[in-house]
């Protein structure tokens, strides 16, 4: 009876100094476990006489009662703190305001060249597209540039082989399609895409940048379909009142060649920064397709002609939107990219 009874005062002197759920599992187990003092007890129950029996079964029951009350007191106790943390951890403010979506925006190159593409589309034109990487013959041979001609050294172009190079201007996917159609007319797609320059990184210069270029061939193209042409892109690009200027110029792949300035859209042509107080901005070439051109591209310059155009987009877009640098195009800067929204 007195073992019973020190048990009890043992156990519940342990119990008021526990600290934690897993203590007070220890404790459970280790007082009212299978191997715990109180079962022994009862375990022994049997070698007690007739009177003694009920009597200290009694006590026991009571020490186990007075035991887990206390364990059952504590466990609802951790129970309700686990339960607090819970509901605490999980509390959503429902008074804060929504996370505003992000929205994104189309990239301002990327704006343009379907402006463009719109433009032309609207004409009758398509769309064609073609390798990046490109080879020597329809980057430069096929333009009328043969093998020894200046702009094709090395410092001009990043070569991979010999033969094989980054294309630097779209015109070798205008000689793919006139391979293509073998003859057929009438052609008139355009031509956009990255092409790639090894002149030097600066503010107006990339060693990658977008081009859209044009071709028309057809029976009696003349110099005038391309005036009128280019008259009606740049009043659909930059507004009604907008007009165009066509200097002489050459390139190798035209015949006679024009360099086309547009009246400047910024200050309607009385002259301003953007064009440097002349009133006039140049944004593309162009000129009739070079016979040997035509020839090489198994079209018989004697009853076809043609007319060809190329334009650097960057340039296009900086007028449009005032940008001064064209590496802006390419960092991702988000402050530069979200204007455009
Ligand atoms: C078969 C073929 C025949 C002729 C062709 O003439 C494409 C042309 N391009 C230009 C031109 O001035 N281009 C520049 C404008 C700015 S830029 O992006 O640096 C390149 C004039 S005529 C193309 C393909």
């Amino acid at each position: 009876k007195e073992r019973l009874e020190a048990l009890k005062l043992e156990a519940l002197q342990e119990l008021s100094g526990v600290q934690s759920q897993q203590e007070l599992n220890d404790l459970r187990i280790k007082y009212l476990g299978k191997k715990g003092p109180l079962t022994e007890v009862l375990r022994g129950m049997g070698a007690l006489s007739a009177e003694e029996r009920p009597v200290i079964g009694q006590v026991a029951n009571d020490v186990r009662a007075a035991i887990e009350a206390v364990i059952e007191e504590k466990q609802a106790g951790y129970q309700q703190q686990e339960t607090e943390n819970r509901l605490r951890a999980e509390m959503i403010d429902v008074t804060l305001p929504g996370r505003p979506s992000q929205q994104g925006a189309v990239h301002p190159l990327s704006k343009v060249i379907q402006e463009i593409e719109d433009i032309f589309i609207g004409m009758g034109y398509t769309v064609a597209e073609g390798p990046e990487v490109e080879q020597d013959y329809y980057n430069f041979e096929a333009l009328n540039l043969p093998k020894d001609h200046p702009a094709r050294d090395m410092q001009d172009s990043f070569y991979i082989t010999d033969e094989i190079l980054m294309r630097t201007q779209t015109s070798p996917v205008q000689v793919r399609t006139m391979e293509k159609r073998q003859g057929e007319v009438p052609i008139k797609i355009i031509c956009p895409g990255k092409v790639y320059r090894r002149d030097d990184d600066d503010a107006t210069h990339s060693h990658m940048f977008t081009q859209i270029e044009g071709l028309v061939i057809d029976r009696n193209v003349r110099m005038s379909d391309l005036k009128g042409t280019l008259l009606q892109f740049v009043q659909e690009m930059y507004g009604k009142e907008t007009r165009i200027r066509l200097r002489p110029s050459f390139f190798p792949f035209t015949e006679p060649s024009v360099e086309v300035d547009v009246s400047c859209a910024m200050c309607g042509g009385v002259g301003c920064r953007t064009c440097k107080q002349t009133g006039w901005l140049e944004i593309l070439g162009a000129g009739m397709v070079h016979p040997r051109v035509l020839e090489m591209g198994g079209y018989d310059p004697k009853e076809y002609t043609g007319f060809a155009f190329g334009m650097g987009v960057e340039r296009i877009a900086m007028l449009k939107y005032g940008i001064e640098d064209i590496r802006h195009f390419y960092t991702n800067d988000l402050r530069f990219l979200k204007q455009f929204l």
